[in-house]
């Protein structure tokens, strides 16, 4: 059994994830963290009442009461590279859905855990789907260079763009490099109207009550239009890709930034 502790686990994704932690015969559920929370015990809450789950309000108490193989990660981006280096620091391999981070502090963990030769994983996103729409946008940006995202969310999001966003305009600028798009005369009448600019592609963040996590890939060529889209209606659809997350981290001997590397 793989022994995991999951962070932020009162959150919309902590819930989701504690809760297939639970439901999964080759996962051990030996603790939760939340600094906030007022229980002691996961028992506290009512869906929980027959488990028997310590609740740590401080990391540094959790692990010296319980030895995790994995630390599932889905806190604020504020703390989320606290945890990860934590995590590792303690032997810990981090399964981090957690967005914010920096290019340097990826590759930073991506370093230490080689040193360490401790498996690991940061993804922005777990949905199957969102990793098939970003490799395809990938591929399209051969034939397509000219291409905006708009990714549109929950309103309860505390990042734009979205750490999908960001990873989908890193692996299509990997495919065709800097490209200046529309008129290069342009003006902004109202600051922000063209979006944020990555690489000399626009991304634009949607944040609508009534949404979970969607994106829009759409390609502009002479004549013709491509547009891939993901749509994630519940956070049920995160999970198949972290439960493979936290299988794989235990074979890996270093930590590795996508989903995609593993599939
Ligand atoms: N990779 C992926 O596939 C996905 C990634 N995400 C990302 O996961 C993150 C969480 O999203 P979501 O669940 O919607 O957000 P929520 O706001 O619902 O949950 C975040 C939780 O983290 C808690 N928290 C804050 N600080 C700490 C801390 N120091 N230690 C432990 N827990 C803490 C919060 O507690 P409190 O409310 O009391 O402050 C809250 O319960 C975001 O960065 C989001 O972008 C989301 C969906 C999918
Ligand atoms: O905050 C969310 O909800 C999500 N966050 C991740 C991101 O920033 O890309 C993954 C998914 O889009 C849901």
């Amino acid at each position: 059994m793989i022994k995991i502790v999951v962070a932020g686990f009162k959150g919309k994704m902590g819930l989701t994830a504690t809760k297939m932690v639970i439901e999964n015969e080759k996962f051990e559920l030996v603790g939760v963290l939340d600094p906030m929370a007022t229980e002691a015990n996961l028992n506290e809450l009512p869906e929980f009442v027959q488990l028997d789950i310590p609740v740590f309000h401080q990391k540094e108490e959790l692990v010296k009461q319980v030895k995790p193989d994995v630390w599932i990660d889905f806190t604020i981006p504020k703390v989320a590279y606290q945890h990860t280096l934590f995590a590792v620091e303690n032997g810990i391999r981090p399964v981090v859905g957690t967005t914010g981070f920096t290019e340097s502090q990826v590759a930073g963990l991506i370093t230490q855990t080689k040193e360490q030769q401790l498996g690991g994983l940061i993804a922005p996103n777990f949905a199957i789907g969102a990793i098939l729409m970003m490799q395809f946008a990938a591929k399209a940006a051969e034939y397509f260079p000219d291409v905006e995202i708009m990714e549109l969310h929950h309103d309860q999001k505390l990042d734009a763009p979205s750490g999908t966003a960001i990873k989908t305009a890193e692996m299509i600028a990997e495919v065709r490099g800097y490209h200046q798009q529309g008129n290069p005369a342009e003006k902004e009448l109202i600051k922000g109207a063209r979006g944020a600019d990555f690489e000399g592609m626009k991304i634009h963040s949607v944040r609508l009550p009534g949404l979970v996590a969607h994106q829009q890939v759409q390609f502009g060529s002479a004549g013709e239009g491509l547009t891939i889209r993901h749509d994630s209606y519940d956070r049920a659809s995160f999970m198949t890709g972290v439960a493979l997350g936290c299988e794989k981290v235990m074979e890996l001997d270093q930590l590795v930034y996508g989903l995609e590397n593993l599939l």
